[in-house]
């Protein structure tokens, strides 16, 4: 689905990511250090940050020159890292913008609704009041009304009351599942390799290993970033 080849960029004249490469995969986990890069990648994914080299693809396609908006149609969607929602509107407000002029508009809230209680529940309440979980949940939420064929997540768990934790970690297999392919960056090892197909560790804007995921590689790559 989605594969970076031999990415370089940054801001301005400054060079964050050198020569990084990310294979295609079901879920393929981002893992590295604060400032190692990972959100920088992400952002070159959606086309929020233009590559200085290398390419991406999507289903077959080099879409390296192509604006955010138009990766959006093809099947991305991105989950930025920080639970954003508009806290004035209400929590169905926040999927109604998404999902009004959609054709089943409708029928696709109700499947995130139903997908999480907790936002089912708290429908009528303003975003800024949910708790960081909750506004989580409604960002994804809110990328899942695209129906998208890959869903990026920045950090979906950081910050997060455990309980959310799970829930969240919970969603992401199910999504791959449903045939949703995620690409990943989370500070919690051990679930994002357990549920990823492949992981490349990031430092300093380098891969300094990259593999299959899996529980098996949980010591590597602990070792890997000397954690
Ligand atoms: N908008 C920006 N302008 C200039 N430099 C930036 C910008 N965003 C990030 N950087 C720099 O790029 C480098 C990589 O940052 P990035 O946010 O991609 O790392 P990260 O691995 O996602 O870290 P974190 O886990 O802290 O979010 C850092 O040195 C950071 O200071």
């Amino acid at each position: 689905m989605l594969e970076l080849n031999d990415i370089e960029a940054g801001y301005g004249r400054t060079r964050v990511l050198h020569g990084v490469t990310v294979p295609a995969g079901k879920v393929v986990a981002v893992l590295g250090h604060n400032g190692a890069g990972k959100t920088t990648l992400l952002r070159v994914a959606i086309g929020l940050i233009k590559p200085t080299k290398g390419r991406v693809f999507f289903d077959g396609e080099d879409i390296a020159s192509l604006a955010p908006n138009k990766r959006v149609a093809r099947g991305m969607a991105y989950v930025p890292q920080g639970q954003q929602a508009f806290s004035q509107l209400t929590t169905l407000e926040n999927l109604q913008l998404v999902a009004d002029g959609r054709r089943r508009g409708k029928a696709l809230i109700d499947a995130q609704l139903a997908r999480f209680p907790a936002l089912e529940q708290f429908a009528a309440r303003k975003a800024g009041l949910l708790s960081g979980g909750q506004r989580q949940q409604l960002a994804i939420a809110r990328a899942l009304i695209t129906e998208p064929k890959l869903l990026i997540l920045d950090e979906p768990t950081e910050g997060i009351q455990p309980t959310i934790v799970a829930e969240i970690e919970h969603t992401i297999v199910q999504l791959a599942g449903e045939g949703i392919n995620v690409l990943l960056v989370e500070q919690h090892i051990g679930f994002a390799l357990d549920a990823a197909e492949h992981y490349v560790v990031l430092a300093s804007g380098f891969v300094t290993h990259t593999d299959q995921g899996g529980s098996a590689a949980v010591s590597t790559v602990r070792a890997a970033m000397a954690i």
